[in-house]
């Protein structure tokens, strides 16, 4: 395979080194209008647009996922393979499984469990813990307590079901794990294979402990901290 892939067609040299990348593409488009400068469009494939700017001096590519692992495991495998990106920073919301991971509050994937079958295809003889670059989480962690914001580090779930028929989703919570979204674990693995960094970093949109909710426009626009931290590090 070699670029254009069949899913971006940004040429060679139109990433930047660090992808921000959240699952939904209207949350690309608000970071690149309203945190880039000179922001250029360079893959519109499939409307999963991908922009290319400065952030304070920096080069920094923003372009969403999709949602769920098949989803980010395809853009995080070309980005990662065909187009030199090193680092993938996913900006991403999550359900709260965790009394004191209220709304709004940011959280870091140290860890992912998952109920997919991702791992599969590596064909290891054993299971497989998809882990967070330290690097990109000590940075991040260093620059969310500058900032001065709330924030939790541990293990998420990446789940295949948005909505689980077996209700079984509170489970996890007893293992300690503090929230459940779709994506981090499979880009974790692409990260780990291709010898890449990655870190997911999400703020609580909803609690599965709680029920309180947020709207589909607050999950776009204005779960702001988390742009800035990914924005910070990059
Ligand atoms: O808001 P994003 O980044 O898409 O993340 C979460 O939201 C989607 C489900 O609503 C899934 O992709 C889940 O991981
Ligand atoms: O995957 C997700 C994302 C946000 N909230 C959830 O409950 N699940």
């Amino acid at each position: 395979m070699s670029i254009p892939t069949p899913h971006i067609a940004a040429k060679t040299g139109e990433f930047a080194r660090t992808v921000l990348m959240p699952g939904d593409p209207l949350r690309a488009k608000f970071v690149a209008e309203n945190f880039l400068e000179d922001a250029v469009l360079v893959n519109s494939v499939r409307g999963i647009n991908g922009y290319t700017g400065k952030y304070k001096g920096k080069t920094v590519s923003v372009m969403a996922s999709g949602m769920g692992m098949p989803s980010i495991g395809i853009y995080s495998y070309e980005l990662f393979n065909f187009y030199d990106v090193d680092n993938i920073i996913r900006i991403g919301t999550a359900g709260s499984l965790n009394q004191d991971l209220k709304v709004r509050d940011v959280a870091f994937a140290m860890g992912a469990c998952t109920n997919s079958n991702y791992v599969s295809q590596f064909e290891l003889p054993g299971t497989y813990a998809p882990i967070a670059s330290y690097d990109l989480l000590k940075k991040a962690v260093d620059v969310t307590e500058e900032m001065g914001i709330h924030y939790k580090v541990g293990n998420f779930l990446s789940s295949d079901t948005f909505y689980d028929d077996s209700k079984g989703t509170m489970k996890w919570s007893k293992m300690g794990i503090l929230c459940v979204e779709m994506e981090a674990a499979a880009l974790y693995m692409n990260a780990a294979r291709a010898g890449k960094n990655a870190l997911a970093i999400c703020t609580i949109s909803d609690s599965l402990v709680t029920g309180e909710e947020t709207t589909a426009e607050e999950r776009q626009n204005s779960f702001q901290n988390m742009m800035k931290i990914a924005l910070e590090i990059a």
